[in-house]
């Protein structure tokens, strides 16, 4: 017997995308990029999407993230129908509760790598000292401890896409959204960057869904799922991630 008090698991997945559509319109052409999706995600996954050229990765992305709207479907993140939301609600939400490590998600030229890391934890209402901490904690915890004050162009692609990813999870999101983590960076720093996503993910529970053209990338996450044609056409789950 222990008397540690099971804590009851939460009644929704994280993530619960259902039938979800999306369709750009550029003049009289439409291209419908999601064809009723389905995807659910649960607390702690590392979840890898893969897929060719135009299959809807990104769009994916954006639409379950509610950086863009969609035009079908249910998308519920942590319980809650992020359509039924404002736009002011849903940025709110997203704010909260959502971490980006997206390549055009730029740092600021002008902002050492602290201010950067720091801007989340300001823009929800951080006391400035504690955000500060905080930055810096988390830029040690993605071994930059010794590059706080150096702005983005005094650093490497590797340090600056670490960077990223202190800025993408220093306000403890509930989900992380990673668009090609790896996609500029030499083979080297690739690895240094999804060992440190595979290491936050085991360590601390993080739950990471993440884009990737790269076939040795995908096979060593835990939870791969392909796309094509803007569906999802399968998904792996292995019993342990390798490596
Ligand atoms: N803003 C947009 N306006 C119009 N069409 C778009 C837009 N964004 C994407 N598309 C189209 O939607 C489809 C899915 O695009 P998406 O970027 O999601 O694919 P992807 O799988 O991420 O591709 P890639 O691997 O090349 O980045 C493509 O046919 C693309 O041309």
């Amino acid at each position: 017997m222990t008397d540690s008090v099971a804590t009851p698991a939460p009644p929704h997945p994280l993530l619960a995308a259902t039938g979800v559509r999306k369709v750009y319109r550029t003049g009289s052409v439409e291209v419908t990029a999601l064809r009723g999706l389905d995807l659910t995600v649960e607390r702690g996954e590392l979840v890898g999407v893969m897929g060719p050229s135009g299959s809807g990765k990104t769009t994916l992305l954006n639409c379950l993230s509610g950086l863009d709207d969609i035009d079908g479907g249910l998308v519920e993140v942590d319980g809650r129908d992020l359509f039924a939301m404002s736009d002011a609600e849903r940025t709110e939400h997203r704010a909260r509760t959502m971490g980006f490590v997206f390549q055009a998600f730029n740092l600021i030229p002008v902002f050492s790598a602290a201010e950067n890391v720091e801007l989340p934890l300001l823009l929800v209402g951080t006391a400035p000292r504690e955000a500060r901490a905080r930055a810096v904690e988390m830029l040690g915890r993605v071994g930059l401890g010794h590059r706080v004050g150096h702005r983005p162009s005094e650093l490497s692609g590797g340090e600056q896409q670490r960077v990223t990813i202190a800025r993408a999870l220093v306000a403890r999101p509930a989900v992380v959204w990673a668009d090609e983590p790896t996609g500029n960076l030499d083979s080297a720093m690739a690895d240094q960057v999804m060992d440190l996503l595979r290491t936050l993910n085991r360590d601390e529970g993080q739950t990471i869904v993440l884009v990737t053209h790269d076939e040795a990338i995908g096979r060593r996450l835990p939870r791969l799922v392909r796309m094509r044609d803007g569906r999802l056409v399968a998904d792996t789950a292995r019993a342990a991630a390798v490596g």
